[in-house]
């Protein structure tokens, strides 16, 4: 069954299972958004019916929220919740400190809010998304959609003053309309190819009026799980100040009710 994934399939479902085997009976949980934490999401919902594994969550986005439901998740609002254990998400990229770029599935607002609210977050990704410097990914920013235009020239003004390569942005769209968020804004994507300074420019582009939010997660993250398609999976824990990494195999054929539900 698992051979009608994809490699990077079954690389994603790995870091999502070894990362849901960390939530524990009793916790509050942020759910992130996009394929892997999907695949998260999903494992959830076999514990808690093989297991009986209660927990509350918070979702990072009207997708996350149904599929939490659709599997049996007990969702809840941030606001009911006021403060999480954990999130686990995915990211687009990641360097060695962790620092992330997110909102390629345009839910970055939510995911920041909830994983800021969260004793820890852990990234659930696979190999291909480390980087040694940040940016070849295009960085989302969720700005308001009144004056986008005048809010898409500050911040292409502001980046001509980064330590960045590129300045160009484009709004993203959804067929001939910009796509729009679950806040009700839009996303500009900024082709910077290369992030010298994330911490400055993250602190920048959020004082530039009109943007709401930008993809940059900067001392959010502490713990990755990176899988791999063979069913290993890499934990690197930065939360002590020192790295400590450990590795992991699952039997991905254990997961064939998951793979057999799709
Ligand atoms: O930030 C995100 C959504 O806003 C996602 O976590 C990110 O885009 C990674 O997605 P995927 O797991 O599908 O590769």
């Amino acid at each position: 069954m698992t051979d009608q994934l994809t490699p990077i399939d079954r690389a994603k479902y790995t870091a999502a299972h070894c990362a849901a085997d960390f939530v524990q009976d009793g916790m509050r949980v942020g759910l992130g958004t996009g394929s892997t934490a999907a695949w998260m999401v999903r494992r959830l919902g076999t514990r808690i019916k093989q297991e009986g594994l209660r927990i509350i969550a918070v979702p990072t986005s009207t997708r996350t929220a149904q599929l939490a439901r659709d599997v049996g998740i007990n969702v809840v609002s941030l606001d009911e919740a006021r403060w999480l254990d954990l999130t686990i998400d995915g990211a687009d990229e990641f360097d060695a400190e962790l620092t992330l770029i997110k909102g390629g599935g345009g839910a970055l607002l939510q995911e920041k809010i909830v994983a800021t609210a969260s004793d820890q977050m852990i990234v659930i990704t696979d190999a291909a998304k480390e980087v040694k410097t940040l940016g070849a990914f295009p960085l989302p920013v969720e700005v308001i959609p009144f004056g986008w235009r005048a809010t898409k020239a500050l911040v292409e003004e502001v980046l001509a003053s980064m330590d960045v390569m590129g300045q160009n942005s484009s709004l993203r769209v959804n067929g001939d309309k910009p796509f729009v968020t679950d806040e009700g804004n839009y996303i500009l994507d900024l082709d910077l190819g290369r992030i010298g300074n994330p911490r400055q420019l993250a602190l920048v582009l959020n004082q530039v009026p009109g943007v709401v939010e930008n993809g940059l997660f900067v001392d959010i993250a502490d713990q990755v799980v990176i899988g791999h398609a063979d069913g290993t999976c890499e934990l690197r824990d930065l939360s002590s100040g020192t790295p400590e990494t450990s590795t992991r195999q699952i039997d991905l054929e254990d997961s064939r009710n998951i793979f057999s539900d799709l």
